[in-house]
């Protein structure tokens, strides 16, 4: 794929070089962390031929037969498949779910480890090999390879928070990461009736890493912060039950009534989007945004992502950075660990997730 300049337009989503000096990318980062909450990461060296070999993977997976499918229906690990419009990350605005499906893989963790006893460990469930041989070693490849890019983000975001760079190192030493390939139908999305590729959401995690094939889709909330539930569904807010217009308007981005914009964030090759979660929106006292985004077909075309989700160690303490606060801003949340706000999101957006149901572990406590 070309390497393309940002287009104007692109503005309020900045594409950061990552072959930049860390100490002037993490400057970038901690201004692109405190504005829209989403960047482009460029020269981030994971190769075009691996992603482009992925997504080809992928591709061939959610074309798999229904049947194949459904035999790796997402388990109680969070590892699986999430048919079309399993998810309703929009229950307020959304009249049925996305229209999307999906896989989630994660780290991989042997059913006899120790490790495997804790809720969303546990080994993948991998499709059958006859049917896709290359499927697990093409995948993992690129999870290790955005592994090392995750790492490396930390460190600039240890190095934006004025913390030291290793910083965040030791709660990511087993680490719950997501890979979660997507798949978004034909369907054209239509916000007055409550139809969305994806509904408007935060991240639940720390931060992800998104790659998309060259179809649009993705839209940011660039206003002040709402929840889902307040953010008006259409382009131009005003209509309530009026049809999407195009939601590329000028300069891309279409205006709504609340004070805030629906901003396209168009698919730039060669680069990853980054967006922070609430995780991290929490780790740093709301410094840093977790910014609403939504995904909508305009194009009636079939459209893949790929989504990693990096987030802490289960047991990792999310408590306010002391850096993050002071005396005239004491903390506004109170301390969790990584593992139960993890658990708190999925069950609240996956009609097909009901929890943990490990020995030990029935009722979604706190670990040490
Ligand atoms: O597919 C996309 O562009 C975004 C997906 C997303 O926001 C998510 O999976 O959380
Ligand atoms: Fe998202």
């Amino acid at each position: 794929m070309a390497r393309l300049e940002a287009p104007a337009k692109q503005k309020t989503v900045p594409i950061i070089d990552l072959g930049l000096p860390e100490e002037e990318a993490a400057t970038q980062i901690r201004e692109a962390c405190t504005g829209s909450g989403f960047f482009y990461v460029s020269n981030h060296g994971v190769s075009e031929s691996l992603v482009d070999d992925t997504f080809e993977q992928q591709r061939e997976l959610f074309h798999l037969p229904i049947a194949e499918k459904m035999a790796m229906l997402q388990n109680e690990n969070n590892r699986g498949y999430t048919p079309f419009q399993e998810e309703t990350l929009d229950p307020v605005h959304q009249t049925h779910g996305d229209t999307k499906e999906g896989f989630y893989f994660g780290r991989e963790v042997a059913a006899d480890s120790p490790e495997s006893k804790k809720p969303l460990h546990g080994p993948n469930q991998w499709p059958n090999p006859q049917l896709m041989p290359r499927y697990r070693e093409v995948t993992w490849q690129y999870y290790e390879a955005l592994y090392g890019l995750g790492m490396r983000l930390l460190r600039l975001l240890a190095l934006s928070l004025g913390l030291p760079a290793p910083y965040f190192a030791p709660m990511f030493d087993r680490p719950m990461v997501t890979l979660r390939p997507l798949h978004y139908s034909g369907e054209v999305s239509d916000p007055g009736a409550g139809v969305f590729g994806a509904g408007a959401h935060t991240d639940y995690g720390m931060l992800t890493i998104l790659a998309t094939d060259d179809t649009p889709g993705l839209q940011i909330w660039t206003g002040p912060d709402l929840t889902s539930g307040s953010a008006p569904n259409s382009s131009n807010g005003a209509s309530g039950g009026g049809r999407e217009g195009s939601s590329a308007g000028d300069e891309g981005t279409t205006v709504a009534a609340a004070g805030g914009r629906w901003c396209d964030v168009e698919p730039i090759p060669g680069t990853f989007i980054i967006n922070l979660g609430d995780m991290l929106e929490r780790w740093t006292n709301g410094r840093y945004r977790s910014t609403l985004h939504r995904v909508l077909n305009t194009t009636g075309r079939e459209r893949y992502s790929i989504a990693f989700f990096f987030e802490p160690n289960f047991e990792a303490e999310v408590a306010v950075l002391p850096v993050c606060c002071g005396p005239d801003d004491p903390p506004r949340y109170p301390p969790t660990t990584a593992g139960q706000h993890l658990l708190d999101r999925y069950a609240a957006t996956h009609a097909g997730y009901h929890g943990p149901v490990k020995q030990g572990h029935e009722k979604q406590q706190h670990l040490q």
